[in-house]
C-alpha cells in the first residue's frame, strides 16, 4: 500500500473508533481480520497514523479547522510525518486508494496556521474538562506536560536481575538501539519511533524468552525502585494485575521473603503465571481470593497499592483513553482509591509502610487522596519523599516534583516516563 491507501485505511479507523465509541486497538484489528491482504508493514504505518491523530486530536484538527477523522489523519501526517500540505498532496495524487486530496479551502486553512500560534488547550491537546486538572497538577509547565503526554512513547525494558545484567540485556538487544534508561538502575530504552516505523518486537527476542528482561514503562520501575523493598521482606502487592511492579519488588528482594500478589478481578492475574516462570521469580504467592489475605492483617513490611485510576499519565500509550474519560469515571476512581487505601492500610505492620502508586497526574487522585486518607487516619506519616528520592536517584533532583502533597510525581516532559505518582506512608501508631 502506498501512503494514499494507508492514511484512508486509517481514518476509516478512526470513523469506526467514534462510532462505535470503542477502544484504538480493537479498531485496528478488526481492520486486519477484514483486510487479510495487508502486510505488516502497512499494519503498522496505518496504527501510527491511528494513534498519531489520537494522542494528537485538537492539534492535528486545528490545523485543517475540523475534528473529523478525515482531519485528524491528515493533520496526523502534518505534525509527525515530517509532511507540508503540498508535499502529501504530491504524494496522494492519482493513488486510486488514496482520499481526496486537500481541497483549495484546506490548502488556505493549512497554510494560515502555525501551531505556535494555538490556544494553549489546543497545543496541550486536552480534553477541555480536564485544563484545570493539568493547570493544578503543573503550574505553569501544563501546556508543555500536556504537550508531551501527547507525544509518541518509547519502548522500556527491565532488566530482570534473577537472571540478567543489563550490560548483557543491552548487548543482545544491540541491534535495536537500546540504551541504558535515564533513571531506573535497570531500565533499558528504545527510543519512539519514526514515521511508519515500529518498535522491534523484543518478546520475540530469545533473551525474552530467557526472562533475561520485562516490558515496563521507567516510570513504574521508579515506583517500583521507591518502595525500596528489601531481600527477606514481606510484602503485598494489593493490586497486583498482570504482576509487573510484584515482578519488580521480587527482583529487588533476591527472591528472599515473600511477594504476595492480590487483585480483585482474578482474570487479571491470569498473565503472571507464565510471567513467574520465565523470570524465575520464586517468591511471588498469587492470592486470588480476599479472605485469604485475612492472616496477612498487621504483617507486612510494604503493601502495595497500585491504585486503579484514570490513567492520564499514560495517554501517550492510549491516547483513546483520553477522549472516552469523563469526570464521572474521574469520581468512580476516586471512591475506589480511597475504599481500596482504607482495606489495605489493615494489612501494614507497625513501622512498615503503605505505598500508593498511580499512573494517573491528577492531584484529586494523588496527593489529595493522601491527605484525605492521612485525615481519615492518624496512625499513618509521610516519609521524607526528598531524602528517599535523592538517595535513590542522586543527582537527579530536578527530574521529579516532589509534594506539595507529599509524594513524588513523575511526568513526561520533566522525568521522560509516563506520569506516575508515589507516596509512602509509614505506620507510626
Ligand atoms: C493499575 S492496575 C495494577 C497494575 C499492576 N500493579 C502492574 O504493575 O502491572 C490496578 C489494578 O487494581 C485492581 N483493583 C481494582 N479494584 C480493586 C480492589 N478493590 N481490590 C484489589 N484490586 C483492585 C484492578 O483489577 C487492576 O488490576
Amino acid at each position: 500500500m502506498r501512503l494514499g491507501g494507508r492514511l484512508a485505511a486509517a481514518i476509516e479507523v478512526l470513523e469506526d473508533i467514534n462510532r462505535r465509541h470503542r477502544p484504538a486497538a480493537d479498531a485496528l484489528r478488526d481492520w486486519g481480520l477484514s483486510h487479510r491482504f495487508a502486510g505488516g508493514g502497512d499494519r503498522a504505518a496505518i496504527g501510527n497514523i491511528v494513534y498519531d491523530a489520537l494522542r494528537r486530536k485538537r492539534s492535528a484538527g486545528w490545523l485543517l479547522g475540523d475534528e473529523t477523522p478525515r482531519a485528524t489523519g491528515f493533520g496526523a501526517l502534518l505534525l509527525e510525518w515530517g509532511q507540508t500540505a503540498q508535499s502529501l498532496n504530491a504524494a496522494l495524487e492519482g493513488d486510486k486508494f488514496a482520499p481526496p486530496l486537500l481541497s483549495n479551502a484546506e490548502l488556505a486553512t493549512v497554510a494560515g496556521r502555525k501551531l505556535a500560534d494555538a490556544p494553549d488547550e489546543v497545543r496541550a491537546d486536552s480534553p477541555d474538562w480536564c485544563v484545570p486538572l493539568l493547570k493544578e497538577a503543573f503550574g505553569e509547565a501544563w501546556v508543555e506536560e500536556g504537550a508531551a503526554l501527547a507525544a509518541r512513547p518509547p519502548l522500556d525494558l527491565r532488566t530482570n536481575t534473577l537472571q540478567a545484567t543489563r550490560a548483557k540485556v543491552l548487548a543482545e538487544l544491540a541491534e535495536t538501539g537500546a540504551e541504558p534508561a535515564h533513571l531506573a538502575s535497570q531500565g533499558i530504552r528504545i527510543a519512539p519511533i519514526a514515521g511508519d516505523g515500529r518498535h522491534p518486537n523484543v518478546q520475540a527476542e530469545p533473551a525474552f524468552q530467557k526472562g533475561w528482561f520485562e516490558v515496563q514503562d521507567e516510570g513504574s520501575q521508579i515506583a517500583a525502585e521507591l518502595a525500596d523493598a528489601k531481600p527477606g521482606m514481606q510484602v503485598l502487592d494489593y493490586c497486583a494485575g498482570a504482576g509487573g511492579k510484584s515482578l519488580a519488588l521480587s527482583a529487588a528482594m533476591e527472591n528472599k521473603g515473600q511477594v504476595f500478589a492480590h487483585d480483585a478481578e482474578k482474570q487479571r492475574l491470569a498473565p503472571i503465571f507464565d510471567r513467574m516462570r520465565r523470570s524465575e521469580n520464586r517468591n511471588i504467592q498469587v492470592v486470588a481470593r480476599e479472605q485469604e489475605l485475612a492472616p496477612l492483617t498487621g504483617h507486612m513490611d510494604i503493601v502495595l497499592v497500585d491504585a486503579p485510576c484514570t490513567g492520564s499519565g499514560t495517554w501517550r500509550r492510549r491516547p483513546d483513553a483520553k477522549w472516552r474519560l469523563t469526570s464521572r469515571q474521574l469520581d468512580t476512581r476516586k471512591a475506589e482509591q480511597s475504599a481500596i487505601l482504607d482495606v489495605a492500610k489493615g494489612f501494614v505492620k507497625p513501622g512498615g509502610l503503605l505505598v500508593y502508586i498511580t499512573c494517573s497526574v491528577f492531584p484529586e487522585e494523588n496527593g489529595g487522596q493522601v491527605s484525605n486518607f492521612l485525615a481519615r487516619h492518624k496512625g499513618f506519616a509521610p516519609v521524607d519523599h526528598a531524602a528517599l528520592w535523592q538517595a535513590r536517584f542522586p543527582g537527579h533532583d530536578a527530574a521529579a516534583r516532589l509534594g506539595p502533597q507529599f509524594g513524588i510525581s513523575l511526568s513526561p516532559a520533566l522525568s521522560g516516563t509516563d506520569g506516575f505518582y508515589f507516596c509512602a506512608l509509614r505506620k507510626v501508631a
